[in-house]
């Protein structure tokens, strides 16, 4: 069977997965018109590229009909029920780097920490009578998270962008998002909680556990993994 390499065919995650590939020696390339969604691996028999947005790629995977895939870890853990029941980190890639985390409001000035969140949830329970909403898109992620951390008292809100902006639309008092240079959550008024850290993303090429391994995809996987410089 054609092993088949999902990659980020739009997005900030594009450029420096091909770029990375170049680096490590396999060119990878988009064939056919800008619009058209077609790739190649050149030089390595067997191989066939499949060109997927960031976001759809966790799910290709843990269905096994890409072998391979490039996406960020966030999405992976997010999106895929027990992640490593079914896919495998084979390489993380050095970029497209995001940490999610909690943040609230700066003006609020006694919670730095998940206790004091957990504090400032009861008494807003008791003084609101719901619960403090949380928004995200990242529901799994947090969930597991502030179960983990003891904090129960709170509702997620769903956010599918511009999260930081919640807060000031009054539909969530706080939020969990990711950052990276941090702007959004200054420009927000919004401080990350000192323990807030969910989890540290960046790109990943990751393995499909249930994809159809037969000889003809092993022997190509091997052949790349060499290429690339990894344990196969
Ligand atoms: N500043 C950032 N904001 C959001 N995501 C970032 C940032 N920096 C890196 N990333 C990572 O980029 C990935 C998401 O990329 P992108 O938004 O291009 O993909 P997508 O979800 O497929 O997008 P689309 O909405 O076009 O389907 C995630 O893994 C995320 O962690
Ligand atoms: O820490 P920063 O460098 O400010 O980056 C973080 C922001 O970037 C992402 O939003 P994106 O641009 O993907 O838009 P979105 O709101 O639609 O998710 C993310 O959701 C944050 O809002």
């Amino acid at each position: 069977m054609t092993l088949k390499l999902g990659v980020p065919s739009k997005g900030r995650l594009m450029d420096k997965t091909f770029d990375w590939f170049a680096g490590h020696g396999v060119n990878i390339r988009r064939t056919g018109s800008e619009r058209e969604y077609s790739g190649a691996v050149e030089g390595i028999a067997g191989v066939e590229l499949v060109l997927l947005s960031a976001g759809e790629i966790p799910r290709e995977l843990a269905a096994g009909r890409i072998h391979l895939g490039v996406t960020g870890s966030d999405l992976v853990q997010e999106r895929i029920a027990d992640w490593e029941t079914r896919v495998v980190a084979l390489e993380p890639m050095g970029f497209g780097y995001a940490d999610l985390v909690i943040a609230v409001p700066r003006c609020w000035a006694d919670v730095d920490t998940l206790d004091d969140l957990d504090a400032a949830a009861a008494a807003f329970r008791a003084a609101h009578g719901h619960r403090l909403r949380i928004a995200t898109k990242y529901h799994r992620l947090v969930r597991d998270f502030l179960r983990e951390a003891g904090v129960a008292d709170y509702q997620l809100v769903d956010s599918q962008g511009a999260t930081e902006g919640t807060v000031k639309n009054l539909t969530a008092e706080a939020i969990a998002d990711i950052t990276s240079t941090g702007e959004t959550l200054r420009a927000n008024h919004l401080k990350i909680l000192s323990d807030g850290l969910i989890h540290r993303s960046q790109a990943t090429l990751f393995k499909a556990r249930a994809a159809n391994w037969d000889g003809a995809a092993h022997d190509s996987f091997r052949a790349l993994a060499a290429r690339l410089g990894l344990d196969a």
